[in-house]
Formats: structure tokens, C-alpha cells, sequence
């Protein structure tokens, strides 16, 4: 017999969509919540995410807790009996985690209200092209507007029990990029009179890894990934068009322009050596996740003096969240929940431990209803 939030981790496990798409995840949480006590909720919906407020016994100021709700287009390689029924889509990033932990502590602030306002939000489009920005713009954000923000990320290289954590900057900024080519198409026997595409993509992929080496300060990290690359119709037609699929990360703005300008470089070159068209286009980017000095350092000491958890204190990963354009307005923390998996974040094997659910709630329990009192 599992425990309800894990069941409830399951059913949203099995129905994985991607980032505004969140049709039956949005209707799955609206049910659950419809099922606790009306009394001190008021409810709004907004695209497919959800604001919940559970109004304080003599509110004076309002606690945020933030939850992503999608998925990514991967396809699932577990054999879980829960795996995803949605094919080519998994959550592979712990959503699920995030959303059944945001509903369990929901629930018990129902059945426990505090002295202050609390607001759960459920947030589309983490992975892209990006829900939390427009959410805080948002008619309901401006009218339940917190005072302080909190929210969790699974971290599959952590044992359970554990959490990590830091004051300050926590992850990376983001911008993701897409590179189009366009050349001459031909016969694969005639390469003199086409220009072949493939062979550009493959030459701009080792040149874009140079500017990591070469253009930026070592002692400030960046990566550029590109994670897919597509071109050309058929073996024996030399590719008339390639396209190349990545993101950057760095955790300086001033390494985010560089990088830019470097690649709108190697760019323009390769459009000269490759007789190409090229065209670049950055996507979505993130704001870095920037975790408020005096918070985290009193949840840091809460954490060590009120519960079994052990807390580590980390470094900065390159991960990106769009949670920092919360924490960019509003004062708050994000932190790393121990989930302990062999497959890492993104990974089509990733099964983080299910015990990691209850304790999270737990902890967070107690947390904002000492911050929600005090
Ligand atoms: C926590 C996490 O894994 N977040 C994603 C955010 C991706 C943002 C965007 N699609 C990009 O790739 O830049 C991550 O990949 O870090």
C-alpha cells in the first residue's frame, strides 16, 4: 500500500505533456483540489496552470510555493507499471514529483491552516518555451501577489533523506538555440556542384564547442550543448538543409553576450566558407536562479535544527529554470530534494525514489507553517 501523494505521483507519471499542452494534468490536479475542503480555497486558473490560495487564520503577508507541471518529449525506457501511457513523452525531469509534493503540502494546510496566505502555484511550460515569466505578469499573480517563494528540483545523485542547497546564485542562465543551414541540394556522387549541408552542421558543431574552450573566462563556466541535429531526405542526395537543435548555459550574463556574439561569428563564417544560408535563432531564455541570501540561510539553519533531513550545502549547477524570473521579484529559494536515481535528470530510465515524496512534504510542512506563523 503506497502512501496517497505516491499513487497520486503514478496517475500524474502516467499522462506526460508537454509545455502548455498540460490538458489532463491541469484537469487531474483541478479534481484533486475540488476534493479537499472549499472552505478557505479560492482557485484560479490561468492557461493550463493553476493558482491556489488557502487563506490565513489573520494573514500578514502570503507564502508562495511553486510546482512545474510538464513534461518532456522523450520516450520512457522503464518497465514501471505506472510508466508513461503518452508515447514520446515522460516526465524525466520529476514534475510529477514536484506537483504530487505541491499537492501534499496543499492538502495539509487545508486540513491545518496557519496565520498567513498561502499560494500554490502550478506552473506549464518549465522545459519551454517557458511558463513562469508570463505567469508573474499574470492577472491572478498581480492580485495574490506573495511576499516570499519557495520551490524544489529533484536531484537524482542525491540519497534520499538528503537536500542541497545554496544562498545565492544556484543555477545557470539559458538560452536556448536553433541553427538553420541552407545550401545547394544534389547527386552524392557530384559534390563539386552542391554544397553539402551535412558536412556544414558537422563542422559548425566542433566550432561551436571551441568558444567554451577559447572565448570564455575558464573560472566562469558555460556549455554549449547542441542535443539534436537534423538534415538532408536520403543516403545518395548530397543535403540541401541541416539544422542544429541546442542550448547555452553560463553563469555570468556578461559569458551569455559573449557566447552569442561568438557563435553569430563562427555563424557568419561558416555561411562564407559553405557557400550557405544560415540563420540563428535563440528560442527561450531563462534567468538565473538566484536564491535570497537571509532565506535560505534561516531555512538552511530550520533545516538542521528541526528535522532529520541532511543538508548539503552545494555549488552552482548549469541547469536552467525559468523559477528565476520568480526569485528575480520575489524573495525566496529553490533547493534540491535527494531522490537518488542510477538514470539522471532527462534520462529515459530516470526512477527516483518514491520515499523521497513524503519526507519532502513533511518538510516543507513544517517549514512554511513555522515561516506562516512567525
Ligand atoms: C531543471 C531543468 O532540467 N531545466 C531545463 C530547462 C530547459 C530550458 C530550455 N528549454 C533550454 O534548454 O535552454 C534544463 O534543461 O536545464
Amino acid at each position: 500500500m503506497v502512501s496517497p501523494f505516491v499513487s497520486i505521483r503514478r496517475d500524474l507519471h502516467k499522462i506526460p505533456e508537454l509545455g502548455f499542452q498540460e490538458f489532463k494534468t491541469q484537469q487531474y490536479l483541478l479534481n484533486y483540489i475540488a476534493s479537499l475542503p472549499q472552505e478557505r480555497l479560492e482557485i484560479q486558473t490561468w492557461k493550463t496552470g493553476i493558482f491556489v490560495k488557502i487563506n490565513g487564520l489573520q494573514p500578514t503577508k502570503t507564502i508562495a510555493y511553486r510546482a512545474d507541471i510538464d513534461g518532456l518529449p522523450i520516450h520512457e525506457e522503464t518497465e514501471l507499471p505506472y510508466r508513461s501511457q503518452h508515447e514520446g513523452k515522460m516526465h524525466a525531469c520529476g514534475h510529477d514529483f514536484h506537483m504530487s509534493i505541491a499537492l501534499g503540502v496543499l492538502t495539509h494546510f487545508v486540513h491545518h491552516p496557519i496565520r498567513d496566505d498561502l499560494l500554490f502555484i502550478f506552473q506549464p511550460a518549465e522545459e519551454g518555451p517557458g511558463g513562469a515569466l508570463p505567469m508573474l505578469q499574470s492577472e491572478p499573480m498581480q492580485q495574490w501577489r506573495p511576499d516570499m517563494i519557495i520551490a524544489l528540483h529533484i536531484a537524482p545523485e542525491y540519497p534520499v533523506g538528503t537536500i542541497a542547497i545554496k544562498a545565492g546564485l544556484l543555477f545557470a542562465n539559458t538560452s536556448e538555440l536553433f541553427i538553420d543551414l541552407k545550401g545547394k541540394g544534389g547527386h552524392a556522387a557530384f559534390p563539386h556542384l552542391a554544397n553539402d549541408m551535412v558536412v556544414a552542421a558537422c563542422a559548425l558543431v566542433t566550432q561551436l564547442q571551441s568558444i567554451v574552450a577559447r572565448n570564455v573566462d575558464p573560472l566562469d563556466s558555460a556549455v554549449i550543448t547542441i542535443g539534436k541535429i537534423s538534415g538532408g531526405t536520403v543516403q545518395n542526395v548530397i543535403a540541401e538543409n541541416a539544422r542544429l537543435e541546442g542550448t547555452i548555459r553560463t553563469l555570468s550574463a556578461e559569458s551569455m553576450k559573449k557566447v552569442k556574439e561568438r557563435i553569430e561569428s563562427l555563424v557568419k563564417g561558416m555561411e562564407i566558407a559553405y557557400q550557405c544560408e544560415a540563420s540563428i535563432d535563440y528560442g527561450s531564455m531563462y534567468y538565473q536562479v538566484y536564491n535570497n541570501e537571509k532565506l535560505t540561510k534561516e531555512f538552511m539553519t530550520f533545516v538542521q535544527q528541526h528535522s532529520d533531513i541532511h543538508m548539503i550545502e552545494c555549488r552552482e549547477a548549469m541547469t536552467g529554470e525559468d523559477f528565476g524570473y520568480m526569485l528575480a521579484e520575489i524573495p525566496g529559494f529553490m533547493f534540491w530534494l535527494g531522490v537518488e536515481s542510477e538514470y539522471g535528470l532527462h534520462h529515459a530510465k530516470l526512477n527516483p525514489n518514491e520515499l523521497a515524496i513524503d519526507q519532502a512534504i513533511s518538510l516543507l510542512a513544517s517549514y512554511i507553517g513555522w515561516k506562516g506563523n512567525n
